[in-house]
């Protein structure tokens, strides 16, 4: 799968193109194909000192590494991070030389009690680091209720969030505000895609399910490339 993933991502320069395996598998992956960038799913906030079990941003990054994804939702309600913990953890991952994927959302229910904005600038004033810039921050909107669940906001609902976010990354960042990638998360197929990318601000995509396999991502980068 990683093979034929590489082989579209190098048939589209102008894109940037991820994957973020499992700890375990990313030197394997950077091994198999170094010029495909490849990242990890979380990072730890230290940079040294006993932590056993968590990983620091500079091992993934001496194995090659070249992104962390950072408060994910099934992080933040697994493990119970909070956004000063997101927060220090893109700081680290940043400081390591990664670019930080810092992901916010929310929940159904907030959506329905119609506070989905506020809570997402909420998470973004808790968890966007003040230092960040377009070189070294992507924000992922990710709402909880589209991940994995085959739902995904109307596109007129993603184009409101995202021009919240980029506001409010201009409000926290001033100009890198306005550089910084704004990706949208959540049930992104092949069939939906293009429909998605094609947003004001929305800038690329996470992709959970749909990138395990070349047969789905592979048209998922063509539909991103436009
Ligand atoms: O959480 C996600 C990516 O990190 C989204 O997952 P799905 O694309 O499977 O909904």
């Amino acid at each position: 799968e990683l093979d034929a993933i590489a082989a579209a991502a190098a048939a589209h320069p102008g894109l940037d193109v991820a994957i973020c395996p499992p700890f375990p598998l990313i030197q394997a992956a950077v091994q198999r194909q170094p010029a495909l960038a490849i990242g990890a799913q979380d990072c730890h906030t230290g940079t040294s000192g006993a932590h056993t079990g968590d990983v620091a941003a500079a091992l993934i990054a001496d194995v090659g590494g070249r992104y962390a994804i950072v408060g994910h939702s099934e992080r933040r309600a697994d493990h119970g991070e909070d956004d000063a913990l997101v927060r220090a953890k893109a700081e680290a991952a940043i400081a390591a030389g990664l670019v930080a994927i810092v992901c916010v959302g929310e929940t159904e229910a907030e959506r329905d009690a119609g506070r989905a904005v506020a809570v997402v600038e909420g998470q973004l004033d808790g968890s966007v680091p003040p230092a960040g810039t377009g070189a070294t921050l992507v924000v992922a909107y990710e709402p909880v209720w589209a991940i994995g669940t085959g739902r995904t906001p109307s596109a007129g609902d993603v184009g409101e969030m995202h021009g919240a976010i980029r506001a409010r990354l201009q409000t926290l960042l001033g100009g890198e505000g306005a550089k910084v990638r704004i990706l949208y998360g959540g049930s992104v197929k092949p069939a939906n895609a293009a429909e998605l990318m094609a947003v004001a601000d929305v800038d690329g995509a996470l992709v959970g399910g749909a990138s395990l396999t070349a047969e789905q991502f592979v048209p998922i980068i063509a539909g991103a490339a436009g």
